[in-house]
């Protein structure tokens, strides 16, 4: 035990993001102010579960039926007390801990409350996230901290009003080990002097706080362990407030649950829920998300990030093992093979459970994967054990659907292999910059026209996901600007389709020679730019189109890759540029090519025709002389007009 001189009283300033939390708080729009509740007794909870573990850990005699919280109301001084007898505070303890904020999590919220949008505070975030102690101003004009560490047998005072100070002093009375938060009420929250509005926020906010909540003597919580329970006899409701109980996400539903239970070769206990809404897509970082773990029915960890993969971040829960020992430490937890055993066993019920719910569910399967697809979508490269299975739960946009609803509807990579044509090989895909332009891609046209299905990647992480996933079901997943494209061959109903578009020119075939010339003056005026200008087989109703040459990197790969930082060499030499034979302004350059006066005129044209191509790739990297060469060309088709009336 150690006895320090207690100083008489200290004044301290709170620490500046406390500053901003107390006075986001003081002026919350948000009418809950039951979280403030729910906070005070999570913390008391905190310190009772710190108290058991440290006793057990330590050998040291307690009595687990001892442990609890008591509230206790006086209607007379105005003010609600939440007491426990958990580890209490020491004089350093109570400074750092009710002056800064040391949890990473809170520091992260406070910084980004500032920084989100007007409309996303609208869900009430304060209520879904906890601010912990300080959301005792929202309740509180003057609060009182009395506490006395396990460590010690001093008891210290902590006091503020929340404006900016606090004051720690030797409390006038000694009190047993734990602590008690005082909380003079404001005058519009006196509601909290009635013992039924208690009780009622209790039972609602706390009821899985697993030590017992007394009032006047009663037990209002029931402290069911529902994860232990046989699953049948859980409840859809049970369910949705215990996540609320683990998540603070009041008012919200999970999207679906899991309740596993392994007996070997690890025994575990675990249930996982998975929130409707992704707060990291609505301006937050990274969010610091983790599930609970349990050894024993003790919490060991309160926010256990090792037990889960990063890519599953989004789920919250608990996990209990008797297989897992008390005193595991955050530093010990990284390379603990019984975790690890947990870990593996946990991500495969969750993937099952997620191919499941797709099957089952398609709609709820949808409304996941707009929120949550792109942390998912991470496994892709961080999981190489899991990925076949993280590749089915994909989805992706398709020129299979069509109509209003295309651009929403997904299909998964199974789905697409169901449908390939007779033939076909590989599984094609098209990014770039935004779905409008990736529709208007030239080599699009060809593709459908042989019905031949094309996913549509507008977001450049599903470039990257499917680039690094290289195959799927043993087929090569393929852009169709690519060299490497394979076709299946003709079959008369698709051909018939494809020649019908082509021959709508109705038109000979354009001179060989001439068509010749045209690729060499093309090739002259593309210098540098591309490394090949060839006829192409695979364009219907566009003059040009630009290929990636096999084993480069496509438009929206190497943008994502730049936007990485990352070096990469100039990209011309790797593209190749098809001409459409067909196309009614290549037969004319051919017409125009017999006169090598018309050789600048064609080249211009060929250079303005390569930079719409990057255009619709949205890589154009020179506008300036793409605006000089328009206007030049304007002038010269107004040279040709005649100011002569026709008609
Ligand atoms: N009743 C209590 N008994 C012992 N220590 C407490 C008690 N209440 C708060 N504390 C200490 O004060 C710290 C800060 O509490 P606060 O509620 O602000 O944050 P937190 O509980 O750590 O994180 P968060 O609430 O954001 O998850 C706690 O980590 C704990 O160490």
């Amino acid at each position: 035990m150690t006895t320090q001189t207690p100083p008489v009283s200290e004044r301290h300033a709170f620490q500046a993001e406390i500053k901003q939390l107390l006075n986001l708080l003081a002026h919350s729009i948000y009418q809950g102010k039951e979280i403030a509740l729910r906070e005070l007794i999570s913390n008391a909870s905190d310190a009772l579960n710190k108290m058991r573990l440290t006793a057990l850990v330590e050998g040291s005699p307690l009595d687990p039926d001892e442990l609890g919280i008591t509230l206790t109301i006086d209607k007379e001084a105005g003010t609600l007390t939440i007491a426990d007898n958990g580890v209490g505070m020491t004089h350093e303890e109570l400074r750092s801990n009710l002056g800064t904020i040391a949890h990473s999590g809170s520091r992260e919220f406070v910084r980004n409350l500032t920084r989100i949008p007007e409309e996303a505070k609208a869900i009430n975030l304060i209520g879904q996230f906890g601010v912990g102690f300080y959301s005792a101003f929202m309740v509180a004009d003057r609060v009182v901290v009395l506490s006395r560490s396990h460590r010690s047998e001093e008891t210290w005072k902590w006091e503020s009003d929340g404006t900016g100070e606090f004051t720690i002093s030797p409390a006038d009375e000694s009190r047993p080990r734990g602590t008690s938060v005082i909380l003079h009420l404001k005058p519009e929250t006196k509601e909290f002097l009635e013992p039924w509005r208690v009780k009622s926020v209790v039972k609602r906010f706390s009821g899985f706080i697993p030590q017992p909540i007394r009032l006047d003597g009663e037990v209002l919580n029931d402290q069911k362990a529902i994860w232990l329970e046989p699953r049948n006899q859980v409840t859809e409701e049970e369910h949705t407030r215990f996540f609320r109980h683990l998540s603070h996400r009041e008012g919200e539903t999970p999207l679906f649950h899991l309740h596993v239970a392994v007996d070997s070769p690890i025994q575990f206990r675990a249930v996982l829920y998975c929130p409707p809404t992704n707060f990291e897509s609505i301006g937050f970082g990274k969010l610091e998300h983790g599930v609970q773990l349990c050894a024993r029915r003790v919490l060991v960890q309160s926010n256990c990030q090792e037990i889960l993969p990063g890519y599953l971040r989004f789920l919250h829960g608990l996990v209990d093992s008797e297989d897992l020992p008390l005193n595991i430490s955050r530093e010990t937890l990284q390379d603990n093979a019984v975790l690890r055993k947990i870990q593996n066993t946990l991500v495969k019920h969750v993937l099952d459970r997620l191919s499941k719910l797709a099957e089952e569910a398609p709609q709820t399967y949808e409304t996941f994967y707009e929120q949550f697809g792109i942390i998912l979508k991470e496994g892709i490269h961080t999981d190489f054990l899991n990925r076949d299975r993280i590749a089915k739960l994909l989805r992706f946009i398709s020129t299979a659907n069509e109509g209003e609803e295309a651009d929403r509807k997904r299909t998964s990579l199974e789905q697409y292999v169901g449908r390939m044509r007779e033939g076909q090989t590989q599984i094609y895909f098209l990014g770039g910059p935004d779905l409008n332009s990736i529709r208007k891609n030239p080599h699009l046209a060809y593709f459908k026209s042989r019905q031949l299905e094309v996913l549509l990647l507008p977001d450049p992480i599903d470039e990257f996901v499917i680039t690094s996933l290289d195959r799927f079901d043993g087929k090569p997943l393929v852009s169709i600007d690519s060299a490497r494209v394979e076709l299946p061959p003709q079959t008369e109903s698709t051909s018939a389709d494809a020649q019908g578009k082509e021959a709508t020119t109705d038109q000979p075939a354009v001179d060989p020679a001439r068509l010749d010339r045209v690729l060499s003056l093309f090739k002259a005026a593309l210098e540098g730019k591309v490394s090949e200008v060839r006829t192409s087989q695979r364009l219907l109703e566009s003059p040009v189109g630009l290929i990636h040459a096999e084993g480069s990197l496509t438009t929206s790969m190497r943008k994502l890759l730049q936007m990485a930082n990352r070096n990469l060499p100039e990209s011309a030499s790797n593209r190749i540029l098809e001409v459409n034979p067909n196309a009614a302004i290549i037969r004319r350059f051919a017409d125009l090519s017999v006169n090598p006066d018309h050789d600048d005129f064609i080249k211009q044209c060929a250079r303005q025709l390569y930079a719409n191509a990057l255009l619709l790739e949205g890589v154009l990297d020179d506008p300036e002389s793409m605006v000089g060469r328009i206007t030049d060309l304007m002038e010269k088709a107004a040279q040709s007009r005649s100011p002569i009336l026709t008609s």
